[in-house]
């Protein structure tokens, strides 16, 4: 019989250790630990036993999430993990279960995470929210055009005079793409730990003087040369990022540059005298999310100008979600009119953040259409003008 409950703080090591372990990690050193602890809320660090052991556990942090024209308090997961010896039998879904409802308790509309792996979490009604792209430049090769933005000055910092420098850019400029998640104290703490002390900063700031971007990076050499993995890199517009771009394609005796985890629509290419330098060697899974309270997550987000939809929402793990929800620019409703689309929960998180558009996963197999007629609407309602990018691990 598996128990699943919240663990005291006397218990969060060995949570995060089991976790590490599920991944294949080493337990934490000491100084790690430290690190790590303030990931760790009270009552939303969940364990599952087994006759009193602990098998398998989750994590859930308190944040928020960039939505089209607003903002939803957001449980971000993290740290799922089941003993390799215990898998299958169950804990996993014994986690979710006491997890969902706690999100839905706290008046959490959604609950996000990264997946280790695809095939994982669609079963309790997580779906891709967002992508995000790899790309590699080979810098001999690179060359701007002369059209490309051009922005202001590009100083580097170590992460100890930068540290204090970063929250505050991240948060003034990237609120509002949508797929923007909250970096806390403690997030910042861990990434430094994480990247270790390679990493260096490089901070842009505009024509006015005011710091309006940065790019965490990491020389490394190795057969080919050095090259510079970029790890993070925001600004607040085109031009403090083409030029954060120019500065990292620029740097002496580096051989290749490559930028992870960026947005699709980041115009690199655009940019280049030749487009072809600039190879995206990864089209992957950003941010999944849940819509655990569908009718408060469909309003926390803003819809395009056509008819409203009738959408049937299927959920069979929160099957309170299940039913007709009518759409529209003047708001959403519970509806018990005819449906004209009818998808599963999973699905609509690919259309929540402006992913992907309905007639997109009607070709997939994903959306079911009741009535042709509504499903140019329904595009129109969830396009965005940006593409949705979190682009920040957790
Ligand atoms: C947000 C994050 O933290 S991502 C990190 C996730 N953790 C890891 O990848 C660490 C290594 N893996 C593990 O710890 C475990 O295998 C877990 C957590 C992925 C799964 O835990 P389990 O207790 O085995 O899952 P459980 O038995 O509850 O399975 C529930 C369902 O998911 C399926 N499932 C579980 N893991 C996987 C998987 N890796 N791939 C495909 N299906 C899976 C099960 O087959 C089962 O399917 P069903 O609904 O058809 O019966």
């Amino acid at each position: 019989m598996i128990d699943v409950r919240a663990l005291a703080e006397s218990e969060f090591r060995s949570a995060h250790d089991l976790f590490r372990r599920a991944l294949l990690l080493a337990p934490s050193k000491d100084d790690a630990w430290e690190n790590a602890r303030g990931r760790h809320e009270l009552g939303r660090v969940l364990g599952a036993f087994d006759d009193g052991v602990l098998v398998g556990t989750a994590i859930a942090t308190t944040n928020e999430l960039a939505v089209p024209g607003g903002r939803v308090a957001a449980g971000a997961v993290t740290g799922v993990g089941v003993r390799a010896d215990r898998t299958r039998r169950g804990v996993l879904r014994g986690l979710m279960r006491a997890q969902l409802d706690d999100v839905a308790q706290r008046g959490e509309p959604v609950a996000m995470l990264h997946a280790s792996e695809a095939t994982i979490y669609e079963r309790f009604g997580y779906g891709v929210a967002s992508r995000h792209r790899k790309v590699e430049l080979e810098r001999a090769r690179v060359a701007f055009r002369d059209d490309a933005p051009r922005g202001g000055q590009v100083r580097v910092l170590d992460w100890d005079a930068a540290g204090s420098l970063l929250p505050g850019i991240y948060r003034r400029f990237g609120v509002g793409r949508p797929g923007w998640i909250g970096r806390d104290e403690a997030w910042w703490t861990g990434i430094r730990q994480y990247l270790g002390e390679g990493c260096l900063v490089a901070v842009h700031s505009g024509e006015d003087g005011a710091d309006d971007g940065f790019a965490v990076y990491e020389p490394k050499s190795g057969a080919g040369g050095t090259t510079v993995d970029v790890h993070d890199l925001k600004g607040a517009d085109a031009a403090a990022v083409a030029e954060l771009w120019r500065f990292l394609l620029g740097i002496d005796l580096v051989a290749r540059v490559v930028g992870h985890v960026r947005p699709l629509d980041e115009p690199l290419e655009w940019w280049l005298t030749d487009r072809r330098r600039c190879e995206v060697t990864e089209i992957a899974d950003d941010l999944w999310v849940r819509l655990v309270d569908v009718l408060a997550a469909l309003r926390a987000r803003t819809y395009g100008p056509a008819e409203p939809v009738v959408v049937e929402v299927r959920d069979a793990f929160l099957p309170d979600n299940e039913g007709g929800y009518r759409i529209g620019p003047d708001g959403v409703e519970r509806s018990t009119a005819e449906p004209q689309l009818s998808l599963d929960v999973s699905t609509l998180a690919a259309l929540y953040l402006g992913d992907q558009l309905p007639s997109t996963l009607v070709a997939a197999g994903r959306v079911e259409v009741r009535d042709p007629a509504a499903l140019a609407a329904a595009d129109r309602l969830f396009a965005t003008l940006e593409t949705p990018w979190c682009g920040t691990g957790f």
